[in-house]
């Protein structure tokens, strides 16, 4: 006789690409079994290679989220309505539904699903990849303490989690969902800048990685604040001081401002997008 019982689901997730492996991987490498985790990707050659890569089982999202506890939403913003629209028939009152989403607030979230679904919205960021991750996660009406200690488990696994109200969340979008771009940004450009100076480019790639991930480091283990830090590396009428002009002159600080000011914007307006494509209004 087989066995008619469906499969223990634990947790499905939903939109494999760069964030969706990200938390996958991380669950792999915390400890879940492959057999507790589906997922599911709209592109047949990506749901092969993450079949493969991980030995878990790629379905459809309405099979996946069939007895699902959670439901991990991470497909791009714009494909948050059609995905909704797909999963709520499907979905069990119980079921967590948890979006990482950029913009997409949890009211937009809750009108495509079920009347009380419980929904949380996290902003996670890539360094999750090395358990170095900094997500912030928020609470939608319906969901309870319970929920969001649920969430806090599984990404804690991978880094540090901050609950904080929804109404930050563009704010920390732009700090630190963004936040290792700019860095990354910041790396490539110290690379370069070596090489302009005559250092080969894998001396100088060698020397900067490894002076960003020394000075993370001291700035969290020292817990002094960054600008003492700094003072510490300027000597009057020293090398880092006529460095740090010129990043003043050319006004380094106030674009770190203005830029982030742009991607708060950007994730208000993906917001207000997300909420129109919904209403159609
Ligand atoms: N990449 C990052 O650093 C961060 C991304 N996020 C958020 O994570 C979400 C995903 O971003 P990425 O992973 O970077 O994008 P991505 O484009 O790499 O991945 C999205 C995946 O979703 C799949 N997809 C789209 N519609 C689907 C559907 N209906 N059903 C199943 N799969 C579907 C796509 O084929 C793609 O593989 C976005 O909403 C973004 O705002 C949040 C924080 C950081
Ligand atoms: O660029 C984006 O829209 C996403 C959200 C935060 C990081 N990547």
């Amino acid at each position: 006789m087989t066995d008619a019982s469906p499969p223990v689901r634990r947790l499905a997730l939903l939109g494999a690409g760069v964030m969706g492996e990200t938390v996958l991987s991380g669950l792999i490498r915390a400890g879940w079994e492959p057999g507790s985790v589906v997922a599911t990707d709209r592109r047949p050659e990506r749901a092969a290679e993450l079949e493969a890569a991980y030995g878990i089982t790629m379905t459809s999202n309405v099979e996946a989220v069939r007895g699902a506890e959670t439901v991990l939403l991470v497909v791009k913003p714009q494909d948050m309505s059609g995905l909704l629209a797909d999963i709520a028939p499907a979905l069990a009152p119980s079921t967590l539904v948890v979006s990482m989403a950029a913009g997409v607030d949890t009211e937009t979230l809750e009108g495509g699903l079920p009347s009380g679904q419980p929904v949380v919205r996290v902003m996670p960021n890539t360094p999750a990849q090395v358990d170095e991750g900094m997500a912030a996660i928020s609470a939608g009406s319906s969901a309870t303490t319970d929920h969001l200690d649920r969430v806090r488990d599984i990404l804690s696994a991978t880094g540090r989690v901050a609950v904080v109200p929804e109404r930050y969340l563009d704010a920390v979008t732009a700090i630190s969902g963004s936040g290792p771009a700019y860095l990354f940004f910041v790396v490539e450009a110290m690379i370069e800048a070596g090489v302009h100076l005559g250092l080969p480019r894998d001396v100088s790639t060698e020397l900067v990685v490894q002076t960003m991930l020394g000075s993370a480091k001291l700035l969290r283990e020292s817990g002094e604040h960054p600008a003492i830090l700094r003072e510490r590396v300027t000597s009057p009428g020293g090398t880092t001081a006529a460095a740090l002009r010129e990043l003043e002159d050319h006004k380094v600080r106030a674009a770190f401002l203005t830029a982030m000011e742009a991607a708060r914007d950007r994730s208000q307006a993906l917001a207000a997008s997300a909420r129109q494509q919904r209403t159609g209004a």
